[in-house]
């Protein structure tokens, strides 16, 4: 999709994340296409997916734009979001409208930098490039990479930003403030009034997750919270 027609459509909108790794119940792209289907129906503008298998899957239950990553683990560091070219090509075999980048300040494996990533998706495809930090510097890094998106993904994932069970406003108001791309709220938006608090302090659109298309996680805050009290029963 074209550049300005994709970010016109997701302003101010919702785009919902459909990931289940191996380890969880929902894994298997016939399950993400029927969940993305599910956001679909409830409004979502697009959909963020893990996979080629799931985007491709995604898009064909949905038509909606799909903003890809593909999670890897490399012995050699700690990044795992469309850490190397390798899973890059991936991304551009599935046709995903957005590749996402971890663009922290980290080592990638191999040693691969971020610059040669964003040269390598430019030359091979004419996908959006959204870059996934932690941090302010980082966010203005990647914008001078020359990222199309920015989003607040790694904010607590990284060892070095802030450890908390909320949104990162701070880091969405900082970076809508000094960077010239739209900002992506994303990580732990868990209500529709953080979604609201997001777009208040900058943001162009907002990404839910776990609070929607994890249900594991949700029947476990149900559990934990009704152990915490005690229950008098009649
Ligand atoms: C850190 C990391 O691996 N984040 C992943 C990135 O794609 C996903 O597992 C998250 O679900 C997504 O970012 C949405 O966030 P939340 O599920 O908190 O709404």
């Amino acid at each position: 999709m074209e550049k300005q027609k994709f970010l016109d459509l997701i302003k101010g909108q919702l785009i919902v994340s459909c990931q289940a790794l191996e380890d969880e119940p929902l894994h298997g792209s016939s399950y993400m296409a029927k969940m993305s289907l599910a956001a679909k129906m409830g409004g979502a503008v697009a959909i963020r997916a893990n996979g080629k298998e799931d985007i491709i899957a995604i898009r064909n239950a949905t038509g909606l734009p799909t903003i890809g990553i593909v999670k890897r683990d490399y012995p050699d560091s700690d990044i795992f979001i469309t850490p190397t070219l390798k899973e890059v090509s991936e991304l551009i075999e599935a046709g995903t409208d957005v590749i996402t980048l971890d663009a922290t300040l980290r080592e990638r494996p191999g040693g691969t930098s971020f610059q040669e990533m964003v040269c390598f998706i430019r030359e091979n495809c004419s996908s959006l490039i959204m870059a996934d930090v932690s941090t302010i510097e980082e966010g203005i890094a990647a914008v001078a990479e020359g990222c199309d998106l920015i989003s607040t993904t790694l904010s607590g994932y990284t060892p070095y930003s802030p450890q908390i069970d909320e949104p990162d406003f701070d880091l969405i108001k900082k970076l809508a403030s000094r960077c010239h791309v739209p900002v992506i709220a994303e990580g732990r938006i868990s209500t529709p009034d953080e979604a609201i608090e997001a777009f208040k302090n900058g943001a162009h659109s907002v990404v839910v997750g776990t609070a929607i298309t994890r249900p594991q996680v949700l029947t476990k805050r149900f559990v934990e919270k009704m152990k915490r009290v005690e229950i008098k029963s009649s």
